[in-house]
């Protein structure tokens, strides 16, 4: 699906809107105002912030639109986050998690706020990320569970914080689970400097990418230094989580055949690094083989970065053969890229991605329930159904409603 330009004049927005199917979450909800993320004071409020140039540090403000109880509830939460608390951490995701029109609001207010603190926390850090932020993206039965548990002990024991957080392009649709169940990770389930999160289960993928971003930002406030994000390599979720990470790793099984399989070439393309999983016993000899033949796919695809080279190697998450080397590989690639500026110089591209995603989301569905629209929508998609008007003429139609009562 086309981004929208961030120079796209307003028309050019509106026709760009057009081209979108009609997603049902987005139809009118009973009581819909037509209210886009934020209400109005809270709009207000943070767009007075910007207007008098005060820096996200000031989120003050936004507090003042609160009630006394919300006022409490919000602080304790920023206070037990701050403080490292899983449960405060859990929490506030669920806030962020939330359809719920207020509670939603109290949401932003409490990303602001974080933001505000580890923007402070990144300064005193000589402007360098405190958290290295990693995708992980494989088939499944790739080994992706197995992969992170491994790690993420590997790490705890070495004295990260770890948080894993997933994006579950089926839970979206169905309900149902591509990343399996809770009993993934049992170990690292289990360890205090560790929090897993599964998928939300519900959603368009627009919106469990944007809740992912937002959680993101939570874990680090809450002390995470490393941030795992996996994917299961179905849809559009590999190129979500490739655009909310410094780093993404794909990780594919030695399969038995010569073909690349199930992966998108075009993943191939983002990947910083590849995996070979389940490098043991029997499966040694495959998975050299695999190691050998991406190692040559990736020499033919253009370079991503002018620090890293993309990398092949092996590991076996049931032995632990490659395992620390695999960190190792990680870790050279993060000081490559703070080295050279290109790690900060993604974080803001994708900063500029996800502001421009949200208001994609935000737009067409203040668009799909403008009361002009809404009125003469069957109408017109029923025409387009049975061929009596072309659907260029349709979108038109409905961006002259739009605009015209707007
Ligand atoms: N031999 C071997 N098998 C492994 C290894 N890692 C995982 N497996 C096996 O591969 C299967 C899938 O492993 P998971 O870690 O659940 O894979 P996954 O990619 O998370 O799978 P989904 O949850 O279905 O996406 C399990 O039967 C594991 O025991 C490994 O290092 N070596």
């Amino acid at each position: 699906m086309p981004h929208i330009h961030p120079k796209m004049g307003r028309l050019g927005l509106l026709r760009y809107i057009s081209s979108f199917p009609t997603r049902t979450s987005c139809l009118p909800q009973p009581g819909f105002t037509g209210g886009p993320l934020c209400s109005q004071p809270t709009v207000r409020a943070l767009s007075c912030q910007y207007r008098r140039g005060l820096s996200t540090t000031a989120p003050g403000e936004l507090m003042k639109d609160l009630s006394g109880p919300e006022q409490r509830r919000l602080t304790a939460l920023y206070d037990g986050l701050i403080a490292g608390q899983r449960a405060s951490l859990a929490e506030a995701i669920t806030l962020v998690e939330t359809q719920h029109p207020r509670k939603k609001e109290l949401a932003q207010v409490l990303l602001q706020r974080v933001l505000a603190y580890r923007t402070e926390q990144e300064r005193l850090n000589g402007g360098r990320p405190l958290a290295f932020r990693v995708g992980l993206s494989g088939p499944p039965g790739a080994g992706k569970s197995s992969f992170i548990e491994v790690v993420g002990k590997m790490l705890t024991g070495r004295g990260h914080k770890v948080s894993v957080l997933a994006v579950d392009p089926s839970s979206c649709t169905t309900g149902g689970s591509l990343l399996g169940d809770k009993t993934r990770m049992t170990e690292l389930t289990r360890d205090m400097n560790a929090f897993i999160r599964p998928s939300p289960t519900s959603g368009t993928l627009g919106g469990v990418t944007r809740t992912t971003n937002e959680a993101i930002v939570l874990c680090e406030g809450a002390g995470y230094d490393i941030v795992l994000v996996e994917t299961v390599g179905v849809g559009q979720s590999e190129f979500a989580v490739a655009d909310m990470v410094d780093m993404f790793v794909l990780l594919i099984p030695p399969a038995g055949g010569d073909e690349l399989q199930g992966i998108k070439r075009g993943i191939i393309e983002r990947a910083d690094l590849v995996v070979v999983t389940k490098s043991d016993g029997d499966l040694v000899v495959p998975a050299r083989r695999m190691q050998t033949e991406y190692t040559s796919a990736l020499k033919l695809l253009r370079r991503q970065s002018k620090s890293w080279n993309p990398k092949v190697v092996r590991a076996s998450s049931h032995s632990g053969d490659g395992i620390p080397e695999v960190w190792a590989k990680m870790e050279s690639y993060r000081d490559s890229m703070l080295a050279s500026g290109e790690l900060q110089a993604r974080r803001r591209a994708q900063q500029k991605v996800w502001m421009w995603n949200l208001i994609q989301e935000n737009v067409l569905c203040y668009f799909q329930n403008h009361p002009s629209v809404r009125e003469a929508l069957p109408r017109l998609e029923e025409k387009v159904n049975t061929g009596t008007i072309s659907p260029g003429l349709a979108a038109d139609l409905l961006l002259k409603y739009f605009s015209s009562s707007s």
